[in-house]
């Protein structure tokens, strides 16, 4: 499996299926894209993430119906998602969705199976974020509850990294911006995501991570 990154902004997710798998795939979507789950019921964590739930600015949207599978294909032209969640408990509803979302060339996640698939139908990852930084696991499908428990131990190791993300590429375009040689900015920038120092800076605050990384930039630079 080859992972890919997309950009949902603006776009639409359709989830077919409201249970503890709809719910979990609309939470991951939801900051992303516009979420619209359609199910004949919800599970209560649908239920209050289409209240707001707190400071979350995204409601989940709750269609109440039961598609048939043939009735499958309507929703989704209507809808226009770029991409389709089957998760529902009818295996035909399910591969229903698969072939509309095919047919219309949109991007399907079809929660029901494992193991190889047609292009366009997609795995959703285990996901750690550190804001810009994205760490996407997959298993190939094998075993989601160990992509799950890697996740939690890549959460703890990459702490920080959002910090030094924006930190190193603000040095990057200052190094750029003054003119210094393709060979030396590369160097330094590839030192300052590599020093102890730094990240024990970015720790204490932005203007200590900055400092650590002056002195980092000034060693590469005076040699
Ligand atoms: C990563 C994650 C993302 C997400 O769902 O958002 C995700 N599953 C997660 C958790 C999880 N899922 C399951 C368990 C119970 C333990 C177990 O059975 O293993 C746990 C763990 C738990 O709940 O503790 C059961 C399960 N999952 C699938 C099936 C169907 C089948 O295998 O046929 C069944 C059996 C149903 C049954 O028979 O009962 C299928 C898929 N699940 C995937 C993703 C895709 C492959 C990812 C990969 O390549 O690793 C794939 C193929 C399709 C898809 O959904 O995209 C999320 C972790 C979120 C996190 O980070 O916390
Ligand atoms: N990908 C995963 O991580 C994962 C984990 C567990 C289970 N599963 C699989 O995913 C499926 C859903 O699991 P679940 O635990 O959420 O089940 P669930 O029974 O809790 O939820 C299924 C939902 O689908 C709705 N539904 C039924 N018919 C529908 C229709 N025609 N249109 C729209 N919605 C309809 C039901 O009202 C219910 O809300 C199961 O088939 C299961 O095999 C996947």
């Amino acid at each position: 499996m080859t992972p890919l990154y997309h950009d949902l902004s603006g776009e639409t997710v359709l989830v077919f299926g409201g249970g503890s798998v709809g719910a979990r795939k609309a939470r991951g979507f939801d900051e992303a894209a516009r979420v619209v789950v359609v199910s004949p019921a919800f599970d209560e964590r649908l239920l209050s993430l289409a209240d707001g739930d707190g400071d979350r600015d995204a409601a989940v949207e709750l269609v109440r119906a039961a598609p048939e599978a043939s009735d499958v294909a309507d929703w989704i032209d209507r809808l226009d998602p770029a991409l389709a969640v089957a998760a529902t408990d009818d295996a035909a509803v399910n591969a229903a969705v698969e072939s509309a979302a095919l047919d219309g060339g949109i991007l399907v996640n079809r929660t029901d199976v494992s193991g190889g698939r047609d292009p366009g139908s997609v795995v959703v990852p285990a996901t750690v974020e550190d804001d810009p930084v994205t760490v996407a696991l997959s298993t190939g499908g094998t075993s989601p509850a160990l992509a799950k428990a890697l996740r939690e131990r890549i959460e703890a190791e990459i702490e920080g990294a959002g910090e030094m993300a924006a930190l190193s590429g603000a040095i990057r375009e200052e190094l750029k911006a003054d003119g210094v040689a393709p060979e030396k900015r590369r160097e330094a920038v590839r030192r300052v995501v590599r020093s102890r120092g730094v990240w024990k800076g970015l720790q204490k605050g932005r203007s200590y991570g900055r400092q650590e990384a002056d002195t980092v930039i000034e060693e590469v630079l005076d040699r």
